[in-house]
């Protein structure tokens, strides 16, 4: 098998999952049934704070997160609502998002440079 690099990972994902701006997360959370799922570390959170209305679930979870058969189900990671992941900039959330496609989730998406890009915008950050 053909190595892969990180960048190319992130590369291919961002070709199969829908990547929006902030301006487009932003609106869609205007919206009822969004769920916007910061799957950053805590530590990350804390440092950085987060989108308002963010629900937090770390990335290393995220499979067992979505799977409703398993324990470690959580409520948020609902096939039948709109979920938008992010993480700091885009990366993880890319791999995330091609992740819960392949579990049957076909509306995902996820924020295209992650927090950095919403600061960028100008939008507001919760702090802790
Ligand atoms: O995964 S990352 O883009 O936040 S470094």
């Amino acid at each position: 098998m053909k190595q892969k690099t990180a960048t190319e990972l992130v590369q291919e994902a961002k070709q199969q999952i829908e990547n929006l701006t902030p301006l487009q997360v932003k609106k869609e959370l205007e919206k009822d049934g969004t769920v916007l799922i910061d799957i950053r570390e805590s530590e990350e959170l804390k440092q950085n704070g987060k989108i308002p209305g963010s629900v937090h679930a770390p990335r290393g979870m995220i499979e067992f997160y979505a799977d409703p058969s398993l324990p470690y189900h959580k409520p948020e990671f609902d096939k039948t609502k709109r979920i938008i992941l992010q993480c700091a900039s885009g990366g993880r959330s890319a791999l995330a998002s091609q992740t819960l496609k392949q579990m049957g989730y076909e509306n995902v998406a996820h924020l295209d440079g992650g927090l950095n890009a919403w600061k960028d915008a100008g939008l507001f950050i919760e702090r802790e």
